[in-house]
């Protein structure tokens, strides 16, 4: 039969099965019933109706494709053998005549080396099917490549064994003749990467061997990226079935596959297949319309290939030895000397890792993510990025490039911004920017954060020099918005710089951070720094970076915490919570003489009310959140980083970037928000490759964030035994607190728990856990709500909620 024909009939047997499933969903009877996923019937009918007519546009046009190929081999059968009679070709069986294996690879070769005809690939070709686990070993094992382009130009005897090897490998679809063709282009830059394609799938195949589970689809991005950054690298390393030669040129291929192919060869112009020439869409196998291929699998074998590039040539390694520090000093680049005299004063000699890699990525100007563990440094390494007197000089020798040559201007431009999350956190890094500027007169280091007057802000930044301003996002975009000419003081930007840039590219300093990138002029260099770079950030990274940033990695492979960290949590009921807390507090104070512990609390409500408590019970303690005076929290800051033995009960407001010497212990009571969240607040100690000791408190209902960090080195401790004394004083003591607090509290504890998705999702529970928590500090009836806030958390109708009068 004519395949026009066949192609016509299959379509009206598909549209006819169609059609009568249907009509039968159609004639379904009534009646109430429940379906899957909680579907009513009109939209499962829906649900299958859109299925169906899904899976008749896909056969429909795999029927169309194999038909289209079918056309196209009648017409190259046709030019080849222009003297065939009518009949023969009518009888749809175009040249099929034997062929021996020189002449099958030959015409594989020439008809898909043709530019522009790499998906002409079609059953005549050969026999698909999947590889069996022999095949695949055969094809790794191969020893003796065959070089395609000397057959195809007639040089090379082939053994049938080879041939059989070459088609196999064309026809497991590992390598597609795209493929082939990419690489005879191998000056096409597209062809590399079509290269590295090629070895990927080859890789995916080594992984189905070995592994059967695995599905850790979300490294997508990670291996995009990798694709775009790398595809230089990739074309250089063969791939491991290495078809060519690597010593072969493109004309070369071109000169044999054009000056040495017989009369016969069906090389044909594009004209000569007309409308048939190129696909416009992929054929799917066969198989594949029946059984998906498992996209885990090939993100698996990327993601190998990824670590183990990413292993050899970017990472900084880590190795056994766990010092922070790299060989390097700072003295062996080419810095100012009055540079080096003022890190000499802050005891800076040899440069620590983080340093030594953002130092050597910046040389060309280049953007950077840099991820390096908490404490290691990476203030400095931002603050002195580029010592070495070079095109591009960022940081502290950018501006005094600059302030030399804006020496003349009434108003220097700011060259430098650094955006912080903190208002601790930029008062400690403009700290550490004056340390390093000690003997460079002139230049101006300004903080714009909240919580200070406007006004003041304002005055200084007209009368001050401000080459680096150091700000939280919310002030700078203030001053942006204001029309004092601030945003065009700006223009002159040289270099914008990320501290925490996880948390500031975060929801909720996204549209801050997006409005003020687009006040910044394109021509300048970004760096990016955290601890913690999760994927997502790494996606919208792109916000701030250009596309041909470096990476660099100092933590490898290995834990984002440090070894020297002692790590363990407990699991206790949250109203033992005070009395757990207490208890590791004077435990650790009476073994710890220079004790200096940090405990993080969940709200700023839920830290007012454990230091009321604390205080109230005559311990050394102090408090940081953001419900206090901006002067009170830089107090108590300054006073937390000279003490020697003092408690410090703080919100997440110090979980990133502060720089707290030697701090023995950090207590987490209750979930952190997140796994970066816990990672950056046990960062606080072993700080600068010290040791130190992490505590985490939880309530069973908050045991699922353990599986968040469960490749983190945290173990579990045993509750401690409470004495029953303790707890009626501590229940003494709790009286004493301010009611208020303690409403505030409960307040802040149900907002906390119901944006925590796993908590809060189940309001009945959430509420009844509220209750629990209320009862626990000492309140007889659980605080009431305003009515529009219970109605924005959802609980408005919820039993045990209590709506204000
Ligand atoms: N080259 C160096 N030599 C000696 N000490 C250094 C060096 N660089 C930085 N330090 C010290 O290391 C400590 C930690 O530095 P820094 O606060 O910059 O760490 P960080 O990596 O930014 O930490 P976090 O991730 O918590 O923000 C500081 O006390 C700093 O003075």
């Amino acid at each position: 039969m004519n395949s026009s024909v066949i192609f016509l009939e299959r379509s009206r047997i598909f549209r006819y099965n169609v059609l009568h499933n249907l009509t039968f969903l159609r004639h379904m009877g009534g009646g109430p019933r429940t379906f899957p996923g909680g579907l009513n019937k009109w939209q499962w009918k829906r649900l299958h109706e859109k299925q169906a007519r899904e899976k008749e546009k896909r056969l429909l046009d795999q029927e169309k494709q194999l038909y289209q190929a079918r056309v196209r081999s009648e017409i190259r059968s046709k030019l080849a053998n222009p003297n065939s009679s009518q009949h023969e070709q009518d009888t749809n069986s175009p040249n099929y005549k034997p062929l021996s294996p020189k002449e099958h690879i030959k015409v594989l070769a020439d008809r898909f080396m043709k530019e522009g005809a790499e998906d002409l690939w079609n059953e005549a070709d050969g026999p698909i099917h999947s590889p069996s686990r022999q095949d695949i070993a055969r094809i790794e094992s191969t020893h003796n490549p065959i070089n395609l382009r000397r057959l195809v130009s007639g040089q090379n005897q082939i053994t049938s064994n080879q041939l059989s090897e070459v088609s196999s490998a064309f026809s497991y679809n590992q390598l597609k003749p795209r493929h082939y063709s990419a690489f005879l282009h191998p000056g096409n830059q597209y062809g590399l990467l079509k290269a590295r394609h090629y070895s990927v799938r080859t890789s995916r195949f080594t992984y189905r061997k070995s592994n059967s589970s695995s599905s850790e689809d979300d490294d997508t991005d990670e291996d995009e990226a990798f694709l775009m950054t790398k595809r230089k690298d990739v074309a250089l390393k063969a791939p491991r079935l290495s078809l060519i030669g690597a010593s072969d040129g493109e004309d070369t291929i071109n000169d044999d596959v054009k000056g040495k192919g017989n009369g016969k060869k069906m090389m044909m112009s594009s004209a000569a297949l007309g409308k048939y020439d190129i696909k416009k869409t992929k054929r799917i196998p066969l198989k594949f319309l029946e059984e998906e291929d498992d996209p885990s699998l090939h993100v698996q074998a990327i993601r190998n290939e990824f670590n183990k590039r990413r292993m050899a040539e970017k990472d900084i390694a880590v190795g056994d030895d766990d010092s922070i520090l790299s060989p390097k000093r700072f003295d062996e680049y080419n810095a100012s000397p009055l540079t080096i005299k003022a890190l000499n004063l802050a005891g800076y000699v040899q440069m620590t890792k983080v340093q030594d890699a953002t130092i050597s990525a910046c040389l060309e100007g280049q953007d950077a993510l840099v991820k390096a563990k908490t404490g290691t440094g990476k203030s400095a390494a931002f603050l002195l990025p580029n010592l070495i007197k070079h095109k591009q000089l960022p940081a502290i020798e950018t501006v005094l490039k600059a302030s030399t040559t804006d020496a003349k201007k009434r108003v220097p431009p700011t060259c430098v911004l650094i955006l912080c999350p903190t208002r601790e956190l930029a008062s400690q890094i403009a700290a550490e920017a004056n340390v390093l500027l000690k003997y460079h007169e002139g230049i101006g280091v300004q903080t714009l954060v909240g919580g200070t007057r406007f006004k003041v802000d304002q005055k200084r930044l007209e009368t001050e020099p401000c080459h680096i301003v150091i700000a939280t996002p919310g002030r700078l975009l203030d001053h942006i918005e204001n029309k004092s000419g601030f945003s065009s003081r700006l223009m002159g930007l040289k270099l914008l710089i990320l501290d925490e840039a996880d948390h500031l590219l975060d929801l909720g300093f996204r549209k801050d951070m997006e409005k003020i990138v687009d006040c910044l002029p394109r021509q300048r260099q970004s760096l990016l720094f955290s601890a913690t770079l999760p994927k997502e950030v790494r996606r919208v990274s792109q916000l701030v970076l250009k596309r041909d940033h470096a990476y660099i990695n100092t933590v490898g492979l290995g834990p984002e915490t440090h070894d020297k960290v002692n790590q363990s949590y407990i699991i206790a009921p949250h109203e033992q919570h005070f009395q757990i807390v207490h208890h590791l507090l004077k435990d650790h104070i009476a073994q710890t003489p220079s004790y200096k512990v940090i405990v993080f609390c969940t709200t700023a409500m839920m830290t007012s009310l454990m230091f009321s408590l604390f205080r109230e019970m005559k311990m050394n303690v102090r408090e940081i959140h953001s419900r206090k005076p901006q002067l009170y929290r830089t107090r108590v800051s300054e006073e937390f980083k000279e003490a020697k033995q003092l408690v410090l009960i703080t919100s997440d407001v110090s979980a990133r970037g502060m720089n707290y010497p030697d701090v023995s212990l950090v207590i987490q009571v209750g979930v952190p928000v997140d796994r970066e969240q816990y990672i950056n607040r046990l960062g606080r100690t072993g700080r600068e490759g010290k040791g130190g000791e992490g505590i985490m408190l939880l309530a069973p209902w908050e045991e699922y964030f353990l599986e968040e960090i469960k490749d983190l080195p945290v173990h579990k401790s045993s509750s401690p035994h409470l004495d029953p004394d303790m707890k009626l004083k501590i229940d003494k003591s709790m009286e004493k607190v301010d009611p208020s607090v303690k409403e505030a509290a409960y307040h802040a504890w149900l907002g906390y728990y119901n944006s925590i998705r796993e908590i809060g999702r189940d309001k009945t529970t959430l509420v009844e856990l509220g209750k629990g928590f209320s009862e626990s500090i000492g309140l007889e009836k659980v605080p009431a709500l305003f009515r529009k806030t219970a109605l924005k958390m959802g609980l408005k109708d919820i039993q045990g909620i209590r709506i204000r009068k």
